[in-house]
């Protein structure tokens, strides 16, 4: 078995991973309404950012009040899962809850972990009602889980891709010997009090042909393992780099020249609607006579009746099946029951290395996730890669603070449909991920006019659902590469603003900002530019240019005792027309603001909550 040497076990894969949680690079998915509006869903850096942390800035904080999360737990979970669970949460174990069951109980839990037999449906999203924040998916498998409906409702889900690899290539295994030596007939032959040698003439897997469906994490690792065996393997998988496949002496082949020169067929590809019941009456009739199949991955890929034709016809010799369409299978299944049939209940990851690594892999992932950290199995989030989040993270906050100052500016009843984002950056197009900016973009402004609460997650369909169109293009500035981004604008087109001066030659609402010593910056409202770390409250004034401005507002603010933190001011001419714009600390009241939009100078005046 020189062949297996190469592959690591899962536990210890897994544990390679544990350190990776620090520094966090965070994502919170809490819903802002549910606690407050400051515990936004955005991007975090809790430790090495050179910048000023987000995690500082009071509006973006993340952790919760205090109170523990609640996690349930619906599937068997390793104990060491459970303990690091318990460390953070309050963790039930409802294990064979009906569906009804299950929607009672979700609106009281911010994370659920299941298994495969744990159906996730719409219905569980529903019932919800907002609070549940993650599921995490103990396994790879995530087709229980209704990932439209978990995107729809800023849900986020997980999964454990590592670290039941092993066990499952190691049961594929297991089942394709004991398939071809009729370990599991003859035994139960021998129990019925039977000596039935010449019954069970097996076949032998040397020099046998092998076909890999589907050559990922354990597709692979079968193909070494049966390598070892002394079988000839090749694989089919649309996806996979052939030269992955060479690397371990695999040749990647269609589908039909797999199905049609092998003596055993290993399945393990995901159950998607393209793969649905794909082994069928008409592929089964391309197979080579006597084909012997394995299916470890998931039973829907294989029409079952279908199957049992061909097994009752002989073009199948021998099927050994770990996972069936619907689980547990009706009692009276001809397949289970058929003689040329080995099988087994699921047991593919079940063992106690896989189970613990499994255990602690989404253990983590959701912790992480609660706690704000973007969990790198995210399965329904755009994957951000650590590093790039860390840098991006004060344009992060920039993006949102944009779009919520852009849509503070739009009239009312104005509706607004287009959406214009400019990057200005030093770097290749390829080297900025700006899918992540421009959910922030959408955030900043859906959540200031809606009851929606958006993240990453569901960025990009709230915003379809919204009807707006969001359009992004990128400016080259002669900058240093190094520096992700020179400035963001945001234009909101074919609106009417609230306060004209913000309005740009092109008839857009525009404003651009700048990070500035790791500080979020406004740096140009309408044709004005200015300079105000967006911070606090905003008030800008468009008013002509004159001596005096800034003292008289100054002194109105100074009355109620508002404190200035920034001002600027910007022209478009000397002395003809200026736009200053004023961060505050506290809210003033209404007469305050009345008493400067009195001013004789001052044209229009807006305040703005950032
Ligand atoms: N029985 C068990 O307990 C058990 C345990 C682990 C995994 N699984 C199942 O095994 C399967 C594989 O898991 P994995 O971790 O290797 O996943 P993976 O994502 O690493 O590999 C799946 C591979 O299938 C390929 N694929 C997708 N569509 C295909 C198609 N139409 N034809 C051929 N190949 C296609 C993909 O390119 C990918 O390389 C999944 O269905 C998973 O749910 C079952
Ligand atoms: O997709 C998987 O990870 C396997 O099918 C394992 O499923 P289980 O966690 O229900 O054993």
């Amino acid at each position: 078995m020189a062949a297996l040497a190469p592959s690591k076990p899962a536990i210890a894969a897994h544990s390679q991973l544990l350190p990776l949680r620090t520094p966090s690079i965070s994502l919170s998915f809490y819903p802002a309404r549910s606690r407050s509006r400051s515990i936004a869903v955005t991007a975090r850096i809790a430790e090495i950012s050179p910048v000023k942390k987000l995690s500082d800035t009071p509006d973006l904080q993340i952790a919760s009040s205090g109170a523990k999360p609640t996690v349930l737990v619906s599937e068997k979970l390793g104990e060491a899962g459970l303990e690091l669970l318990r460390q953070f949460a309050n963790v039930d174990c409802a294990y064979n809850l009906s569906p009804e069951e299950l929607c009672a109980k979700i609106s009281l839990c911010d994370a659920l972990i299941v298994r495969s037999g744990t159906k996730v449906t719409r219905e569980v999203f529903e019932a919800a009602k907002g609070r549940l924040k993650v599921v995490g998916r103990a396994g790879v498998g995530i087709d229980n889980v209704d990932l439209q409906a978990a995107t729809e409702y800023g849900c986020l889900v997980v999964n454990a891709p590592t670290a039941n690899t092993i066990a499952a290539a190691e049961h594929g295994i297991a089942l394709l010997t004991a398939m071809a030596r009729n370990v599991a007939q003859a035994d139960a032959s021998m129990k019925a009090g039977k000596w039935q040698r010449n019954k069970y003439v097996g076949v032998s897997l040397v020099g046998k042909t092998l076909a890999i469906m589907g050559f990922g994490k354990v597709g692979s690792e079968v193909a070494r393992r049966a390598k070892g065996l002394g079988m000839h393997v090749i694989a089919h998988d649309p996806y996979a780099p052939a030269d992955k496949a060479r690397a371990i002496g695999v040749e990647l082949v269609s589908f039909e020249e797999a199905i049609s020169t092998s003596d055993f067929i290993s399945l393990h590809m995901p159950l998607t609607p393209t793969t649905s019941k794909m082994f069928n009456d008409e592929t089964f009739g391309k197979m080579k006579k006597g084909v012997r199949i394995i299916n470890v991955a998931r039973g829907g890929v294989i029409d079952e009746d279908a199957l049992v034709r061909a097994l009752d016809a002989g073009t199948v010799a021998q099927a050994a099946l770990d996972v069936f369409t619907v689980e547990p299978p009706p009692n009276d299944s001809r397949l289970v029951h058929h003689e040329n049939v080995t099988v087994t209940p699921h047991l593919g990851a079940s063992t106690i290395e896989a189970q613990e690594g499994v255990a602690i892999e989404i253990a983590e992932a959701v912790v992480g996730a609660l706690q704000g950290e973007l969990a790198a199995t995210a399965v329904n989030a755009p994957m951000v890669p650590a590093e790039v989040l860390c840098e991006l993270s004060p344009y992060l906050v920039l993006a949102e603070k944009l779009g919520r100052l852009a849509v503070q500016l739009v009239a009312g009843g104005s509706g607004i449909k287009g959406i214009k984002v400019v990057y200005t950056s030093a770097r290749d197009p390829d080297d900025l991920d700006t899918r992540i900016l421009r959910a922030m973009i959408v955030k900043g402004i859906v959540e200031p006019i809606s009851s929606l609460f958006v993240n990453l997650v569901n960025a990009d369909y709230t915003a379809k659902q919204r009807g707006l169109r969001i359009s992004e293009e990128r400016v080259f500035h002669d900058g240093s590469p190094e520096i992700p981004l020179d400035s963001i604008q945001v234009h909101l087109a074919n609106v009417e603003s609230r306060f004209a001066g913000a309005i740009s030659d092109s008839g857009d609402i525009r404003v651009e900002g700048r990070v500035k010593d790791g500080v979020p910056h406004l740096t140009l409202v309408g044709s004005f530019g200015v300079n105000v770390s967006l911070e606090g409250n905003l008030i800008l004034c468009r008013q002509v240019d004159q001596p005096g401005m800034i003292g008289r507002v100054g002194n109105i603010l100074a009355e109620q005792n508002v404190n200035i933190n920034f001002m600027s001011v910007g022209r478009t001419l000397v002395r003809k027309q200026a736009i200053m714009a004023i961060g505050v600390d506290e809210e003033p009241i209404k007469e305050t603001l009345k008493k400067i939009g009195e001013v004789p100078a001052i044209e229009e005046f807006v305040f703005l909550k950032l």
